[in-house]
């Protein structure tokens, strides 16, 4: 996505650790035009497969997986980092790590909103090592619903995310993909793949 890239290398400033600041698009501050056609991108991408959910998880996957649930006019549904009294039980678990503040956080998705009738694809803002991923898709596989494709707009090619992944035998879609980043080089990003 090309206005993606070129917003990353306008934007996009490295942190120590390996952590790409995108919080002016993506994590913090949202584009409205920007964050359409990241839904765009991965509807035009998913709709073939007929999803009929999208999956994200909070706080900055629900931008761009609200913009794609609306483009393929299907529910959306974020899992919860914190369990409310109003979810309804059973409610389906898992644990991955906050890459942005540290530690482990628990997940958790109501089996009101995602059963063995869901055709999910799940969409994120960063594809990094993969943990959030499995932990979603490790979900979805404990609800008996069906996982398709795995869309991030983000990926940072470096961390091997994509390889951890692959087991999952399902299409894996990126809009912007940070190939490396020092420095020296500065942010080096072209389209995802
Ligand atoms: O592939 P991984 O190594 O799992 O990294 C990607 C995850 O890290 C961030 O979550 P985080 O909880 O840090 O941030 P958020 O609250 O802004 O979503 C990001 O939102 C992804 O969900
Ligand atoms: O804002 C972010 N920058 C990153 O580099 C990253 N990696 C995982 N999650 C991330 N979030």
């Amino acid at each position: 996505m090309d206005s993606l890239v070129q917003a990353i290398r306008e934007q996009g400033v490295i942190l120590p650790g390996g952590f790409l600041k995108v919080d002016g698009l993506v994590n913090h501050q949202l584009l409205p035009r920007l964050t359409r056609e990241m839904g765009v991108r991965f509807a035009q991408h998913f709709a073939p497969l007929r999803p009929n959910k999208v999956l994200t998880i909070e706080v900055s996957g629900i931008a761009p997986a609200i913009a794609a649930a609306m483009e393929l006019d299907v529910p959306m549904v974020y899992a919860r980092k914190k369990k409310p009294l109003t979810m309804k039980e059973p409610a389906f678990t898992a644990s991955s790590v906050s890459r942005t503040k540290g530690g482990n956080v628990d997940l958790f998705i109501s089996s009101e909103f995602l059963g063995p009738d869901d055709r999910v694809i799940v969409i994120d803002d960063f594809l990094a090592s993969g943990g959030t991923l499995r932990a979603l898709t490790g979900m979805i596989e404990l609800s008996g619903a069906t996982l398709l494709g795995l869309g991030c707009v983000v990926e940072k090619e470096f961390e091997k995310g994509r390889e951890h992944l692959a087991d999952l035998n399902v299409p894996i879609h990126t809009l912007a993909n940070i190939v490396r980043m020092s420095e020296a080089e500065g942010i080096v990003v072209v389209a995802g793949q």
